[in-house]
């Protein structure tokens, strides 16, 4: 059961899985919104802990940065822990003019300048989307909580140093929501081994507006996205509908 990368046993993990890309963020998710948290991987010092939100038993690890990070953390929590569902809570670069520093985006889709999803599908392109059912109970819980979130396409990009500014603009002209580097691999990841997937993301700079979130409240700020993420996983346990 152990994999070379995570050291946790059968049943250490739940079914649901929290994937910040800072191991020290999802040290912090089961410290603040988790009870009777375990440790359940330090291989890395990628962290990963299982706890339960009202009741609800749910996991948070770390992916690392990357598709390629997460895809190897994705993979092994789907084929060697039965995780069915992985949302990960990140944080994003904006480029619209109508989406700043602090407002929360979901990714319906994701985008991407990473070969991986081509790789896995034949060199087609391959449509990364996350699970309606999990994005519409996020949307609902943000909305009953009276957080206005933003749904619609990310980009996940493999250079944090994009080496072509001109770019930023191309992806404003097509309404990207935010620039990480995750999403695109992880609902690549899931549609390859059947787990459920979202992405919900807290922007922490603004790219062409050069404003940005210091590092520590990248690890600790985030409040909100979890709230309306774990909200939205416990309406989505009343209606598990694939529709
Ligand atoms: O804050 P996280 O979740 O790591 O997400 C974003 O931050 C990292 C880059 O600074 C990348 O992983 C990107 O996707
Ligand atoms: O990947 C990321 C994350 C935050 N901000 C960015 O510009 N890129």
């Amino acid at each position: 059961m152990p994999t070379p990368h995570i050291e946790a046993r059968e049943g250490d993990f739940a079914d649901t899985v929290l994937m910040p890309g800072d191991p020290l963020r999802a040290q912090f998710i089961a410290e603040t919104f988790l009870d009777d948290v375990v440790c359940v991987n330090r291989v890395r010092n990628m962290l990963g802990f299982t706890g339960t939100y009202r009741g609800r038993r749910i996991s948070v690890m770390g992916s690392g940065m990357g598709i390629p990070s997460l895809s190897i953390y994705a993979k092994e929590l789907i084929t060697e822990y039965g995780a069915q569902r992985l949302v990960r809570v990140g944080s994003c670069g904006a480029v619209r003019d109508d989406v700043g520093v602090n407002d929360i985006v979901i990714g319906m889709g994701a985008c991407t300048d990473s070969g991986v999803n081509r790789t896995r599908f034949g060199g087609h392109d391959f449509a990364a989307i996350a699970d309606f059912a999990l994005t519409r109970h996020t949307v609902d819980a943000a909305r009953e909580r009276g957080t206005r979130v933003k749904v619609g396409n990310l980009f996940s990009a493999d250079l944090f140093y994009t080496p072509d500014d001109a770019f930023f603009h191309t992806l404003q002209r097509h309404g990207i929501l935010g620039v990480e580097m995750e999403a695109a691999g992880l609902y690549g990841v899931c549609a390859e081994f059947g787990a459920r997937a979202l992405t919900v993301c807290t922007v922490s700079d603004h790219i062409l507006k050069h404003e940005a979130l210091d590092a520590q409240t990248r690890q600790t700020g985030f409040a909100e996205m979890m709230a309306i993420t774990l909200e939205g996983l416990l309406r989505d346990d009343q209606e598990p509908s694939h529709d």
